[in-house]
């Protein structure tokens, strides 16, 4: 029997939380974990943060830039989230559905509604919940990362955000951070799985059973 395991329709994966949830944190280590899962880098017009590498974190480009990419349709999808402009460049995500690769997408809920709309077989949503918004802020402060004034707008937009978890595939609590890493890992492997997306089952289906005995 053959070991290929192709051809196959590959995942998109989007993880989407309130700021602050822990979805960049567990989707880095999703992808320490799995070689063949792609990051769909975005595009965004906010200022890079300390520690954010251009290229890796994001592309980070001015708003002329943005419209023009806008107007030229580079983007999946694009969306207005806190103020910047956020765009998931379609060119490496065609290739990897193409090739039956999975990309993962760190993305808010207008992405993800946005994603599934045009692809409604290949996206799989997940949304992680905080335990509560004081854990939430308290997140955004450790983190140390954005201005009061910034954190207090992040916590404040959480409520608009957790009202669209009721669109999503999957939805869990990010408390304990290994616990959830693990859920997100099954729902990963599962949505792997799933019959319709591997394509060379059939073939080896039929070898099994002309398999003579
Ligand atoms: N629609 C959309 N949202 C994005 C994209 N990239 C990032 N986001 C979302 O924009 C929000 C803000 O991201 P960011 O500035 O990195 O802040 P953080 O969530 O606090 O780390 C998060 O909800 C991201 O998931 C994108 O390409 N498209
Ligand atoms: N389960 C958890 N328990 C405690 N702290 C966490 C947990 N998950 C993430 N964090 C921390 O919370 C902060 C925000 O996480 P991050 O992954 O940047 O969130 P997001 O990408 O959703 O804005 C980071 O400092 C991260 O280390």
């Amino acid at each position: 029997m053959s070991n290929d395991r192709s051809p196959r329709r590959g995942v998109l994966l989007i993880v989407a939380s309130p700021s602050g949830a822990g979805k960049t944190s567990l989707c880095r280590r999703l992808m320490a974990d799995h070689a063949g899962l792609e990051l769909s880098i975005s595009m965004t017009t906010r200022g890079i943060r300390p520690g954010e590498v251009d290229g890796r974190d994001y592309h980070f480009v001015d708003r002329e830039a943005f419209q023009r990419l806008i107007d030229e349709d580079a983007f999946l999808e694009w969306a207005d989230v806190h103020g910047n402009l956020y765009g998931s460049p379609r060119a490496p995500i065609d290739r990897a559905l193409a090739e039956g690769r999975d990309v993962l997408f760190d993305i808010d809920w207008q992405g993800a509604r946005e994603v599934a709309r045009k692809c409604p077989e290949d996206a799989v949503r997940v949304f992680i919940l905080p335990p509560s918004l004081e854990e939430l802020k308290r997140r955004l402060v450790t983190r140390s990362q954005d201005s009061m004034d910034v954190i207090e707008r992040r916590v404040t937009n959480a409520k608009g955000e957790i009202e669209h978890a009721d669109e999503f595939d999957y939805v869990f609590v990010n408390d304990d951070f290994d616990r959830s890493y693990a859920e997100l890992a099954h729902i990963y492997h599962a949505e792997r799985s799933r019959r319709f997306r591997n394509l060379w089952v059939e073939a080896y289906r039929q070898a099994l059973l002309n398999e003579a005995v």
